[in-house]
C-alpha cells in the first residue's frame, strides 16, 4: 500500500525544529544502543503474527467478557514473542526503568491481565524468597507455568496493612499453614489478574504460630489447578467488576476456607518459621513491604512515559487543528499558536522530562540502598521510603492533572475513546490510589520530616535530602534573585518553613494535652502540605541539576532546548507557588512579573520545537493508538475511519427504530 501523505502542517513544523530529534530520542532512552534495542523489540512485536490491532474492531465495542478474552489472547501471544527474544537477549532490564517493553501498549491497549505477574509477583518472588525458594519458583514464574499476582489488599483494608484479616496459622503436626478468610472484609479485593488469569499468587496474611500473631507476611499460594484451571477446593475466586479504567486488568477477589499450604510456601528471605513452629524474626519487619517500595520507585518513570504518550497526542493534534480567526481576512491559525494552548501543553512536555530524570535518579538511589540492605545496612531505608512515598504521590497527582490538561487541550475530540486520552487518563489516575493512597503516603513522608526537623534543631541532619533544613536555621528568608539556584533555594525554604509550622502545630496540640495520635490528626493537613513542599524541593532541585548535567553531554542546539524545558518547569512552579515564595523569600511583585515575562518568552522559544520535542519521545503510532496523535497528522481521516467501525454504522436503520421510535412517533400523531 502506498504511504499516506503526512499533513502539511506537520511537514512545516518538522522543518522548523532547531535540534536533532534523534539525538534527543537517544538521550531519553539512555544511549544510542538503548534506542536501537528498543526499536528492535518494537519491530519484533509489531511485526509478529497475531498481534496487530490495525484491522480489528476497536476493543471499546467488545463486551466486558470479550474484552478480557481478547486481552488474554494478545498478552499470551506477546509473552511468546518475548520468550523467543529472551533466548538470545538479556531481559533482566525488564525490572528497571526502560521504555523497551512498553510496546505492550500496542498490543493490549489498556492494562494487561499479566501486569501484576511481571510487575509484582515475579519481583516479590525474587526479592522476598530464600535462595532455595528462588531456585524452585522463579523459573516456573518466568516461564509462565506459574501465572501470578500480588494479593494484599482486602475488602476492608488496603492502606492499613497491619489491619489485614486473612490469617495463616501454622500447624506443626502437618508442617502446613492454614489460610483462612474469617470475615467478608478479609476477602482479598483488587489484585490484577487474580480473577481468571492467575493460578498462583503472593498472599499477604497475618502469621500465627504457637498461638502468637507475628504480623503480616507473604506466602506463595496456588489457587487454581494447573491442568483444568479450576479453583482449588477451599478457594473462592472471581472478578470485582467494571471500573473507571483498568478494564482488562482482570482485578479479582479471593477468599480462603481453611486452605492448607506447605510450610515452605512462606517467603523466607527475611523472616522464617521452623518445622516446630519457632518464629525467626526479620532484621527489619518493613522489608516485607519491599515490593511496594520497588513499584513506587518505578512509577515515577512510568508516569514520565505516560506523559510522553499523552503529550505526543495533544501537541501533534494542536499543530493540525485550526480554529477561530483572530485577524480578519487571514487564515485560521493552528491552535498551537495560541499562547494559552502553549501554556497547557509545554509544561506537560517539560514535566515528562522532569519526572524521567528524577525517576532515574530515584532508581539509582534505590539500587544503592537495596545493595546496602542486602549487606545488612538499613541506615538509608527510612530516607528511601520517605522519598519513594512523596515522589510517587506527588508525581501521580501532577501527571493526572497534566494528562487531563492534554485531554482538554484537544477540545471535543480529546473526549473520544479513539484519541486514546481516556484510557491513558484511567491508567494514570489509578496510580494516585494504588501502591499506597496519595494522602497516606504523604503522611508517611511527614513522619520522616518531623524527625528530620527535630534533628535539624541540633544543627545537623544525617540524611542529604533534608540538609536544606540546617540552612533554614541560619537564614529563614531567601534573598531573592530571579535565577534557577535561588528558585531552588526558595522551594527548600518553603519546605523547611512548612515543616517547621506543621511541627510546631503538632507540638502545640501535644502540649495542650492531646494524645500524640490526635495531635497528628489535627495537624495532618499541614503535615501533608509540608510533604508536598519537600517533594517540590526535591523535584525542582533534582530535575534542574540532572537536566543541566545532561545538557553538557549533548550538542549545543539540543543543550539549549533541554535548558529551556528545565527553566520552564522551574518558573512554572515558582509562579504556581508565588504565595509561598512571598512568605519565605524576599521575592517582590516586580520579580514575579519578570518571571511571568520570562515564562512567556520560554513558551515562544519552545514553540518552533514543539513537534520535534514530541517526535523525540519516539512513541510509534501502534503504541500511541490515537486518531489525534499519529505521526502523519491525518486527524480527520482517522476520526472518520474509526467512527465507521462502530457496529451501529453497519446498517442504515437500527432495529430499535421499529421497536421503540416508530411507536413513539405514531402515538405523537394521535
Ligand atoms: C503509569 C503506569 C504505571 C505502571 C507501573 C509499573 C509497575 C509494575 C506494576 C504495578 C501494578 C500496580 C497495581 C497495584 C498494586 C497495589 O496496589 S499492591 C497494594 C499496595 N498497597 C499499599 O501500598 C498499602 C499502603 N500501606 C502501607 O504501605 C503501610 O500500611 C503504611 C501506610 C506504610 C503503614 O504501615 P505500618 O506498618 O502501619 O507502619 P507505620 O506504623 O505507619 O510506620 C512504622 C514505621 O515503618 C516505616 N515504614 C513503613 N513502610 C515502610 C517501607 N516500605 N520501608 C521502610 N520503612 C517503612 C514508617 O516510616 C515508620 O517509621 P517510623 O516513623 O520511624 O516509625
Ligand atoms: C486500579 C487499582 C489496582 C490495584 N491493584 C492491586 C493489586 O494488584 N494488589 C493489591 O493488593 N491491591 C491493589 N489495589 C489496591 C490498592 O493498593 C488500594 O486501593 C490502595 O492502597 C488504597 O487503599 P484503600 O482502598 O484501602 O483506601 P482507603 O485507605 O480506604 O482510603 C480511603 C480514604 O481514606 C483516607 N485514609 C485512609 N487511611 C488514612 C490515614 N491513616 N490518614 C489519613 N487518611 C487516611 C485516604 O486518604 C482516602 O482518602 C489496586 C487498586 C486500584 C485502584
Amino acid at each position: 500500500m502506498a504511504e499516506k501523505k503526512v499533513c502539511e502542517d506537520l511537514v512545516k513544523e518538522r522543518k522548523k525544529c532547531t535540534f536533532n530529534v534523534e539525538e534527543l530520542t537517544r538521550l531519553i532512552d539512555g544511549g544510542e544502543d538503548k534506542t536501537m534495542e528498543r526499536r528492535e523489540v518494537e519491530d519484533m512485536v509489531i511485526n509478529a503474527g497475531g498481534l496487530s490491532t490495525k484491522d480489528e474492531v476497536p476493543e471499546e465495542y467488545l463486551s466486558h467478557k470479550e474484552r478480557y478474552e481478547n486481552a488474554i489472547r494478545k498478552a499470551s501471544r506477546l509473552f511468546e514473542v518475548f520468550r523467543e527474544y529472551a533466548k538470545t537477549h538479556d531481559t533482566t532490564d525488564a525490572f528497571s526503568p526502560t521504555n523497551k517493553y512498553r510496546v505492550s501498549f500496542g498490543v493490549v491497549k489498556d492494562i494487561s491481565p499479566f501486569m501484576l505477574h511481571m510487575g509484582m509477583f515475579v519481583p516479590t518472588l525474587m526479592n522476598q524468597s530464600d535462595p532455595d525458594q528462588v531456585a524452585e519458583w522463579l523459573p516456573k514464574a518466568l516461564s509462565m507455568q506459574y501465572i501470578g499476582t500480588y494479593a494484599q489488599t482486602e475488602l476492608g483494608h488496603g492502606t492499613f496493612l497491619r489491619g489485614l484479616e486473612t490469617t495463616a496459622t501454622y500447624d506443626p503436626s502437618t508442617e502446613e499453614f492454614v489460610l483462612n478468610s474469617p470475615t467478608l472484609t478479609s476477602y482479598k479485593w483488587w489484585p490484577g489478574g487474580l480473577a481468571h488469569t492467575a493460578n498462583h499468587c503472593v498472599v499477604v496474611a497475618q502469621l500465627y504460630t504457637k498461638g502468637v500473631c507475628h504480623g503480616v507476611h507473604p506466602f506463595l499460594v496456588q489457587i487454581r489447578d494447573l491442568e483444568t484451571h479450576m479453583p482449588l477446593e477451599g478457594i473462592k475466586v472471581g472478578e470485582i467488576g467494571p471500573k473507571l479504567g483498568f478494564q482488562t486488568a482482570n482485578n479479582g477477589f479471593l477468599g480462603f476456607n481453611h486452605y492448607r499450604i506447605p510450610r515452605r510456601s512462606m517467603l523466607m528471605k527475611n523472616a522464617q518459621v521452623l518445622k516446630d513452629g519457632t518464629y525467626i524474626k526479620s532484621k527489619n519487619d518493613k522489608l516485607t513491604y519491599g515490593t511496594m517500595v520497588f513499584v513506587r520507585v518505578l512509577i515515577v518513570t512510568d508516569l514520565a512515559y505516560e506523559l510522553s504518550r499523552a503529550g505526543t497526542i495533544a501537541v501533534r493534534y494542536s499543530a493540525v487543528r485550526h480554529q477561530s480567526q483572530p485577524k480578519p481576512n487571514e487564515p485560521e491559525p493552528q491552535i498551537l499558536d495560541y499562547v494559552t494552548q502553549q501554556h497547557k501543553l509545554f509544561i506537560g512536555v517539560a514535566t515528562s522530562h522532569a519526572f524521567r530524570v528524577t525517576g532515574n535518579w530515584l532508581w539509582n538511589s534505590y539500587s544503592k540502598v537495596i545493595k546496602d540492605v542486602s549487606k545488612g545496612n538499613m541506615d538509608q531505608l527510612p530516607e528511601l521510603h520517605a522519598l519513594a512515598c512523596c515522589l510517587k504521590a506527588v508525581c501521580s497527582r501532577d501527571a493526572a492533572a497534566r494528562v487531563e490538561e492534554f485531554r482538554l487541550a484537544c477540545g471535543g475530540h480529546g473526549y473520544m475513546a479513539s484519541s486514546n486520552l481516556p484510557i491513558i487518563n484511567g491508567i494514570v489516575t489509578a496510580t494516585i490510589t494504588y501502591e499506597g493512597e496519595f494522602t497516606v503516603l504523604m503522611l508517611q513522608t511527614a513522619r520522616f520530616l518531623v524527625k528530620a526537623w527535630k534533628e535539624a534543631t541540633t544543627g545537623k541532619v544525617k540524611t542529604p535530602t533534608v540538609s536544606y533544613l540546617v540552612e533554614f536555621f541560619k537564614n529563614d528568608r531567601v534573598i531573592w534573585e530571579n535565577t534557577p539556584s535561588t528558585m531552588i533555594k526558595g522551594f527548600q525554604a518553603i519546605a523547611a518553613g512548612k515543616i517547621r509550622t506543621a511541627y510546631e502545630t503538632l507540638e502545640k496540640h501535644v502540649k495542650s494535652g492531646m494524645d500524640y495520635e490526635d495531635a497528628w490528626n489535627s495537624a495532618s493537613v499541614q503535615l501533608v502540605n509540608a510533604s508536598e513542599a519537600h517533594c517540590r524541593a526535591i523535584l525542582t532541585e533534582i530535575s534542574w541539576k540532572e537536566m543541566v548535567r545532561l545538557s553538557t553531554t549533548v550538542s549545543p542546539s539540543l543543550a539549549q532546548v533541554l535548558l529551556q524545558l528545565a527553566e520552564l518547569y522551574l518558573i512554572y512552579w515558582t509562579l504556581e507557588k508565588r504565595g509561598d515564595h512571598l512568605m519565605y523569600s524576599t521575592i517582590t511583585r516586580d520579580d514575579i512579573q519578570k518571571l511571568q515575562t520570562r515564562y512567556e518568552e520560554l513558551l515562544a522559544l519552545i514553540r518552533p520545537n514543539a513537534i520535534g520535542l514530541v517526535d523525540a519521545f519516539d512513541v510509534r503510532d501502534e503504541i500511541l493508538n490515537s486518531t489525534l496523535g499519529a505521526y502523519d497528522g491525518r486527524v480527520y481521516e482517522r476520526l472518520m475511519e474509526e467512527a465507521l467501525k462502530s457496529p451501529l454504522n453497519a446498517e442504515p436503520v437500527n432495529q430499535s427504530f421499529h421497536k421503540y421510535l416508530k411507536p413513539l412517533m405514531l402515538k405523537a400523531k394521535l
